[in-house]
C-alpha cells in the first residue's frame, strides 16, 4: 500500500516548491513513493521523510507533514464529522465545544477514547502550528497550584482569576479532585466556590475527575490542559488539595508550581508532604491580614529558611516565600509579577521548553504503565488467580516476591 491518495497534495505541494528552487532542481523521475510505515507519529503529527535525488546529483532528505489525515482513515462519515465539529468549535473558542471535548478525553468508552486522541492530535498539531510563529516558544503558561484544604485556595483563585482577566488573560481552571472518585462528590471545581470567576466570560473552569487511579489525573488533566489551550486559554490554573499523591502527578505537567499555606501551625501543614514543597517554585502564605499577619509572617520566615536547604532545580531561579491576602487583594499583583518574572526568566533560557519536552515523555510513560497494569490485571489468565496469590500472600504462605514471580511468569507464557 502506498501513501493514502489523501496525503499526497501536501507532499505535491512540497515537491512543487522544491522544484522551483533554481538549483538543484528535483528530478521528477525520481519522485519517490512513501509508505504510510515512513510516518513518523510525534507530537503534532505524523512526518514523513525520504530521501530524493536532485538534478546536482545530490540526494536530499526530503521532509513532508502529513497532517495527520491517515489518523483519520479508520473513521466513519459520522465520527469525522463529529470530530471535526469539535475541533472547529474549540479552536474558534466556543466553550460548549471545549465541554464537550474534555468530557470525550474522560470517557472510557474504547471507540470514544480513540476519536478523543484523533482530535487531541489535531488541537496538538494546531498548537504546534501557533508555537512555531511564536519562534517554537510555548505561548501558553501552565500553573499548579496546591495546598491544604482551607488553605484558601478558592478565595485565592477568584481574586487572581478576575485580576487576569481583566489584564486581558483568558484562564482555565483544572480542579483535580483525587477525593471524587471515592466519596463520589467533588470537593474542589465546585463553581459555588468562585461564583464571580465562573460567571466571567474569560474565565473557565471545570473538575476534573480522576478514574481513581493516578494514571487517571495523568490523562485526563493532560489531555484537558491541550484541550483549554486549544480553546484560546492562555493560562491554565491546575488546582489540587495538597495532602495526596495526584499534586505529584500535577507538578509533572505545569510549567510553575505554586504552593499555598495558610498563617497556620505545625499541626495543620503535618497533612503536606515534605515532597511536595521541594517541587515548589514559589511557597506564598495565604491570609496574611488581620490578626493573621504576625503568623504568617513566621510561617514566612520559616520556608524562607527551609527552602534555602533544598537542592536548587532550575539554573535560573531560586523558589520564593511571599505573603498575600486575597480578602485584601495585598499582595497578589506583586505575586503576578513574580510568576511572569519566572514565566520570562524559563522562557530566555530554553529551560520552559525542555521541561515541557521531558513532560511530554513522562505523560507517555505514565499512560504506558498504566495501561499496561490495567491490561495485566484483566488478562484472562492472571485475573482468576490475583485473589488466590493475594491471600497466600496475606496468610504468609507465599512471599510477595515468589507471588510476583508466578503471576509475571502466568503472564508471560500467555503472550
Ligand atoms: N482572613 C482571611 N481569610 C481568608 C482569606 N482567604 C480565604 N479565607 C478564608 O479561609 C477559609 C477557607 O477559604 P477557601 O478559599 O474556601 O479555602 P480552600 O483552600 O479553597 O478550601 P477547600 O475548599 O476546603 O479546599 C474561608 O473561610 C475564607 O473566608 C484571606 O485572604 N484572609
Amino acid at each position: 500500500m502506498t501513501i493514502p491518495t489523501l496525503l499526497l497534495s501536501p507532499y505535491r505541494r512540497l515537491l512543487t516548491r522544491l522544484s522551483r528552487v533554481p538549483s538543484p532542481q528535483l528530478l521528477h523521475s525520481s519522485l519517490p513513493t512513501l509508505h504510510p510505515r515512513d510516518a513518523l507519529p510525534n507530537s503534532f503529527g505524523h512526518h514523513c521523510s525520504k530521501r530524493v535525488l536532485l538534478s546536482d546529483g545530490f540526494r536530499r532528505t526530503l521532509c513532508i507533514r502529513a497532517t495527520l489525515k491517515d489518523h483519520t482513515e479508520g473513521l466513519s462519515d459520522k465520527e469525522q464529522r463529529f470530530v471535526d465539529r469539535l475541533y472547529m468549535g474549540l479552536v474558534q473558542g466556543q466553550r460548549a465545544c471545549l465541554a464537550e471535548a474534555i468530557t470525550l478525553v474522560e470517557s472510557t468508552h474504547t471507540r470514544k477514547k480513540e476519536l478523543a486522541q484523533v482530535l487531541l492530535q489535531r488541537v496538538l498539531a494546531h498548537q504546534r502550528e501557533r508555537e512555531l510563529q511564536n519562534h517554537g516558544k510555548p505561548f501558553t503558561f501552565r500553573v499548579g497550584l496546591s495546598g491544604p484544604p482551607g488553605a484558601g485556595k478558592s478565595t485565592f483563585i477568584e481574586c487572581f482569576g478576575k485580576m487576569l482577566t481583566e489584564r486581558g488573560h483568558r484562564l482555565s481552571v483544572l480542579a483535580v479532585d483525587p477525593s471524587s472518585c471515592t466519596s463520589g462528590g467533588s470537593l474542589l471545581g465546585d463553581k459555588t466556590r468562585m461564583t464571580e470567576l465562573s460567571r466571567d466570560m474569560n474565565a473557565y473552569i471545570r473538575p476534573s475527575p480522576t478514574s481513581g487511579t493516578l494514571g487517571g489525573v495523568t490523562r485526563t488533566t493532560n489531555e484537558a490542559i491541550v484541550l483549554c489551550e486549544g480553546g484560546g486559554y492562555d493560562i491554565i490554573l491546575i488546582e489540587t488539595v495538597g495532602v495526596g499523591q495526584s499534586e505529584f502527578a500535577v507538578a509533572d505537567m505545569v510549567d510553575m508550581f505554586v504552593l499555598l499555606l495558610p498563617p497556620a501551625g505545625g499541626d495543620e501543614l503535618q497533612g503536606i508532604k515534605r515532597g511536595i514543597i521541594e517541587m515548589a517554585d514559589l511557597v506564598v502564605i495565604t491570609k496574611s491580614d488581620g490578626d493573621l499577619v504576625v503568623p504568617a509572617r513566621r510561617i514566612q520566615a520559616e520556608y524562607v529558611s527551609a527552602l534555602k536547604l533544598l537542592r536548587r532545580r532550575s539554573e535560573v531561579w531560586r523558589p520564593k516565600v511571599i505573603r498575600i491576602s486575597a480578602r485584601s487583594g495585598e499582595g497578589i499583583t506583586e505575586m503576578w509579577d513574580i510568576m511572569r518574572e519566572f514565566q520570562h526568566r524559563m522562557l530566555a533560557s530554553g529551560e520552559l521548553a525542555a521541561k515541557r519536552q521531558t513532560q511530554h515523555k513522562v505523560w507517555m510513560w505514565n499512560l504506558i504503565q498504566e495501561n499496561v497494569l490495567e491490561h495485566f490485571k484483566t488478562h484472562p489468565s492472571i485475573r482468576e488467580q490475583i485473589p488466590l496469590m493475594e491471600r497466600e500472600v496475606l496468610s504468609g504462605a507465599l512471599s510477595p516476591g515468589r507471588a510476583a514471580d508466578l503471576l509475571l511468569k502466568a503472564f508471560k507464557s500467555r503472550h
